[in-house]
């Protein structure tokens, strides 16, 4: 079968309010955009997804990066994750402080050292060795995320409860927990070499030290060109332990379900079995997508050829034509 490269991002799974869908969607097009044209600069998929990935870490609308969420404590903690499905060689990081782009970060610890996961001091170390520019403390704090945590907070007040019951626990993306907006971007060339990036600020109000699915492989990110490639967003706890990429994959590669098909299969039991959502996208080794969400909202665009697609609310799929308009004869 004929592999057409694809680019697909996306920019959260949640409760996204009406007034920010203008700019989630502004948000994940540019990114598909970036990453699609880095892959047909560089013809490499992990550049691609890292490409998509940074140009959402810098947009204040996305948690990750610059906007990411805060910790109880209002400092931005971030974990990131980056695979190659050829090698399947990855780099992760989380604890990330004060550093734009925790996912070159992540990719620097793929390539450059000889372990695969990097978290907390000993990443922020690594970091500094290698170049990285650590921004003064606090850069990375917008307003929004500070009101979030507020709300938050209030809302804990309010009801006089942490919830510490995980059933009594909101939607991520409720209100109390803040804007959604953890980021990720999966990639296929035309030989089916894939890639998967996601990148994330966690939760709102997270105690300092907890680590999402995001970083974790076969948890929020995988990809292996056997089997296809994965990006997640939600709720992180229920994320990594339901194995939410790798029971995605196996669905494709041993079943052989369509990414689609496998994606909305695991997304719904794992909505059913945890009471929680989330958002999935996924390629698989054919080139079929899959965006499938169990959430109210996640935004997404792919570029593939000059079509770019995009979407947030369920069942929607947008087209715009890149470049010149097509001359019809
Ligand atoms: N909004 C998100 O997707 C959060 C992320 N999955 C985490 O739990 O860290």
């Amino acid at each position: 079968q004929h592999i057409v490269p694809t680019l697909l991002v996306h920019g959260g799974a949640g409760d996204v309010s009406d007034d920010s869908i203008p700019y989630k969607n502004a948000g994940v097009k540019l990114a598909a955009r970036i990453g699609y044209e880095a892959l047909k600069k560089t013809g490499n998929v992990v550049e691609a997804v890292q490409q998509a990935v940074q140009a959402m870490e810098e947009n204040d609308q996305f948690n990750a990066g610059y906007g990411g969420v805060l910790t109880w404590e209002g400092n931005v903690e971030m974990d990131a994750a980056i695979m190659e499905g050829a090698t399947l060689d990855a780099g992760c990081v989380s604890l990330i402080r004060d550093i734009l782009h925790p996912i070159a970060l992540a990719r620097s610890v793929m390539e450059k050292t000889r372990h695969k996961y990097l978290a907390g001091d000993g990443a922020m170390a690594f970091a500094i060795e290698d170049g990285f520019e650590i921004l003064p403390e606090g850069s990375l704090v917008t307003e929004r995320a500070k009101k979030a945590l507020e709300d938050y907070k209030n809302s804990l007040n309010k009801t006089n409860s942490a919830c510490d019951d995980e059933e009594e626990q909101p939607e991520i993306g409720d209100k109390v927990f803040g804007s959604p907006g953890t980021v990720g971007a999966v990639a296929i060339d035309a030989y089916g070499n894939v890639a998967a990036a996601t990148s994330t600020g966690g939760i709102t109000g997270k105690m300092p030290g907890r680590i999402g699915d995001s970083p974790i492989l076969g948890g929020g990110t995988y990809a292996d060109n056997a089997a296809g490639c994965i990006s997640a967003t939600g709720n992180g706890e229920t994320i990594m332990r339901y194995n939410v990429a790798s029971r995605i994959l196996s669905l494709i590669e041993h079943f052989g379900l369509t990414a689609q098909e496998a994606t909305a299969a695991v997304l719904e039991q794992m909505t059913v079995r945890f009471n929680q959502t989330a958002g999935v996208i996924s390629i698989d080794p054919n080139g079929n997508l899959g965006i499938y969400f169990t959430s109210r909202r996640m935004s997404w665009a792919y570029q593939r050829g000059d079509e770019l697609h995009y979407g947030i609310d369920k069942g929607e799929d947008i087209v715009e034509i890149i470049g010149e308009p097509r001359v019809k004869f």
